[in-house]
C-alpha cells in the first residue's frame, strides 16, 4: 500500500479558517493536479470533519481523466473512504451517491441505527474500540484491493495518520494567504508531537498558481 497525503495550506499553515469552511486555496492548476492525483489512485480518504465541514464528493473532475480509468480497466473514479468512529456521516452526503463505491469506516462505539442507515449506501469497515484504530482500517482497505490511497485531510486525520505510521509521501500546496487564528485547522492537528517527530525528505519544489508546491517523502520510523 503507498499513502499520499494532499492538503492545500496557507502561508501560514491553515487549512481553513476558524469557522471549518471550504476554503479555496489552491488555484486552477493546482486543483487541476488534484485531479490527476486522484486519477492515480484506488481510494480517497477524508475524515468525518471534513464530511461535515466540507461535504466533498471526491470524484475526478476531469471526463479524459474519468475515460482513461476506464480504458484502464478501472471504476471512473476511485472510492470514497470517511474515517467516522461514531458514524456521523449524514445520509444525504455527497460522498454517499452512486459515482463511485464509498466505505465507511466505524468504531464499536458506533450506534447501530447509523450504521444501519450507513450500510444502504456504503461498505462499512469496524475497527476500534472508541476510535477508529487505522492500522486496521487501513489493513482492511488492502485486502479489499485499495493499494494506492489519497488522503485529502482534515488535520485530525493526518496527524493520526503520521502517529500510526501510515504516511508514505507528503504533498503540500502553499497559497499565497495569510488565515490566521489559534482554532483554524492546520494540517497536523490532534495531539502533536512533542518528541519523535516524523521527518521528511525534500523531493521538489515547484511553482505553482501564486503558490509552492512541496512534495515530500517521509523517512521510515
Ligand atoms: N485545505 C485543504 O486541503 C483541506 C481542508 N480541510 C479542512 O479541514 C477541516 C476539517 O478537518 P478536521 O476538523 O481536522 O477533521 P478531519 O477531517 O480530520 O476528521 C476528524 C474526525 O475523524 C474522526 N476520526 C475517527 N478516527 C480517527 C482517528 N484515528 N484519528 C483522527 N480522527 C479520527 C473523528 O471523528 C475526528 O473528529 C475543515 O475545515 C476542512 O475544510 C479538509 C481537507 C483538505
Ligand atoms: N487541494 C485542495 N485545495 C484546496 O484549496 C481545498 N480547499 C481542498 N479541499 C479538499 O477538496 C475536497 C472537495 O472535493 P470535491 O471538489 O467536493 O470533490 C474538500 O473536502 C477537501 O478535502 N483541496
Amino acid at each position: 500500500m503507498h499513502v499520499v497525503v494532499n492538503a492545500a495550506v496557507s502561508a501560514d499553515g491553515k487549512l481553513s479558517s476558524r469557522r471549518r469552511e471550504q476554503l479555496a486555496i489552491s488555484g486552477a492548476d493546482d486543483f487541476a493536479r488534484v485531479d490527476q492525483v486522484r486519477a492515480a489512485s484506488d481510494a480517497i480518504v477524508v475524515g468525518v470533519g471534513t464530511v461535515l465541514a466540507d461535504d466533498p464528493h471526491l470524484t475526478v473532475k476531469d471526463e479524459d481523466l474519468r475515460e482513461q480509468r476506464r480504458e484502464d480497466g478501472r471504476p471512473p473514479n476511485p472510492a470514497r473512504v470517511v474515517v467516522d468512529s461514531n458514524g456521523r456521516t449524514p445520509t444525504d452526503a455527497e460522498i454517499l451517491d452512486d459515482e463511485a463505491a464509498t466505505y465507511v469506516c466505524l468504531s464499536e462505539a458506533a450506534p447501530v441505527d447509523r450504521r444501519a442507515d450507513l450500510a444502504d449506501r456504503a461498505e462499512l469497515i469496524t475497527a476500534g474500540d472508541e476510535r477508529v484504530d487505522l492500522l486496521r482500517a487501513f489493513a482492511a482497505l488492502r485486502e479489499a484491493g485499495l493499494e494506492r490511497i489519497m488522503v485529502e485531510g482534515g488535520g485530525e486525520l493526518i496527524f493520526s495518520l503520521f502517529e500510526a505510521g501510515l504516511v508514505d509521501e507528503l504533498r503540500t500546496f502553499v497559497g499565497p494567504n495569510v488565515i490566521g487564528g489559534r482554532d483554524a485547522p492546520t494540517l497536523a492537528d490532534g495531539e502533536g508531537f512533542v518528541a519523535d517527530f516524523p521527518t521528511l525528505d525534500l523531493e521538489s519544489v515547484d511553482r505553482l498558481d501564486d503558490g509552492v508546491l512541496l512534495t515530500w517523502r517521509v523517512d521510515e520510523r
